[in-house]
């Protein structure tokens, strides 16, 4: 098992990251926290994902690919240890963000996370360089792109340890690149670090309570200039339009605010953002999320009418996701 010290290890290339400053407050808060979140080893299943990670084997990848749709990793790995991968990688079901190819095991996941990729990545400022904070980044997918579009570091959040679990899968045959994803919230993220040159928020503003700390939150992690890139749940409306699920939303729990495109975009306006912009709008269909052999609970399909599937099964609009960008001033 890995102790607190060979977790942290894990991390020591961020510790490293001295030479962004503005980041000190942080990660001098940061290996309590990673204690305290990892500690959480009351959670159930971490000893089950820790023992299938611990069992993966050591092998030197020859050739990693960041810049195609389902990351590549590859190396001299015999059938034997391919097993075993796939064995313990699907110890880590349910696969949600991705496709991975890794030593010859195409994980195909519940989301082509590529589509998502594909639709803003043409809008964004170039990455070249730049540090980047990825909100609520799943098992860190969008993180590797970013990292493939030449993002000099990119740290992703996310509460859920299943996700951190795959990301470490992921992180072990990969190798030592500057890409981290640490098991917390946006909360945890101390306010107004004004560190980053780009910010994402992607499929988190929904589940959040209070949209307007979000944005604020956000705009605190942003260094003055930097962007902000924002995706969403949405729906069709006027300014001022909003929904907000009384109940279940797409058979989700915990979705609160969907505002129409421009409500969202006056929102963020009202949060001192600048050339606030609406990028992309796309409904989501049964190519972008479903079942898979990877992720073997319901999707998309189920929480749709089966007679009109412009609605939810609760009868509201189907989804349709925007992505907005925007300037922290
Ligand atoms: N307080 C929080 N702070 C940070 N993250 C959180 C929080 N609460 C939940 N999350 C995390 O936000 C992620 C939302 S998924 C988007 C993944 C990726 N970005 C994607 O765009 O594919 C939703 C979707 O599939 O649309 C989950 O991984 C949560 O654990």
């Amino acid at each position: 098992m890995l102790n607190s010290q060979s977790r942290l290890k894990v991390y020591s290339g961020l510790f490293l990251a001295s030479g962004w400053p503005q980041l000190r407050t942080w990660l001098g808060r940061l290996p309590s926290q990673l204690e305290t979140a990892f500690g959480s080893e009351r959670h159930g299943d971490w000893p089950v994902w820790q023992a299938a990670l611990d069992r993966l084997p050591r092998i030197e990848a020859s050739k990693v690919d960041l810049n195609v749709d389902a990351i590549f990793i590859d190396g001299g790995c015999g059938e034997v240890h391919r097993n075993l991968i796939e064995d313990q990688l699907r110890r880590l079901h349910p696969w949600r963000k991705g496709p991975y190819t890794i030593h010859g095991i195409h994980i195909d996941t519940e989301w082509r996370s590529d589509l998502k990729w594909h639709r803003l990545k043409d809008h964004i400022q170039s990455l070249e360089g730049r540090t980047v904070l990825d909100v609520g980044c799943g098992n860190g997918y969008h993180a590797w792109r970013m990292l493939g579009c030449g993002a000099e570091l990119v740290i992703g959040i996310d509460p859920t340890l299943l996700s951190v679990a795959q990301f470490m899968a992921v992180k072990h045959f990969a190798g030592d690149f500057p890409v981290y994803v640490l098991p917390l919230g946006i909360e945890d993220v101390p306010p107004n670090l004004r560190a980053f040159d780009t910010v994402f928020s992607m499929g988190v503003f929904y589940h959040r309570r209070s949209p307007f700390d979000h944005l604020l939150e956000l705009k605190g992690c942003l260094r003055p200039g930097g962007e902000l890139v924002l995706e969403t749940l949405i729906i069709e409306g006027e300014q001022g339009q909003v929904l907000v699920p009384e109940g279940r939303y797409a058979q989700m729990r915990n979705v609160w605010f969907i505002p129409s495109c421009s409500t969202l975009l006056s929102w963020l306006r009202r949060c001192g953002y600048r050339n606030v912009q609406i990028v992309d709008v796309t409904k989501t269909t049964s190519e972008e999320q479903r079942s898979t052999d990877w992720m073997r609970f319901q999707s998309l399909s189920d929480f749709l009418d089966p007679v009109n599937p412009e609605l939810t099964v609760e009868g509201l609009p189907a989804p349709v996701r925007a992505v907005f960008i925007a300037e922290s001033p």
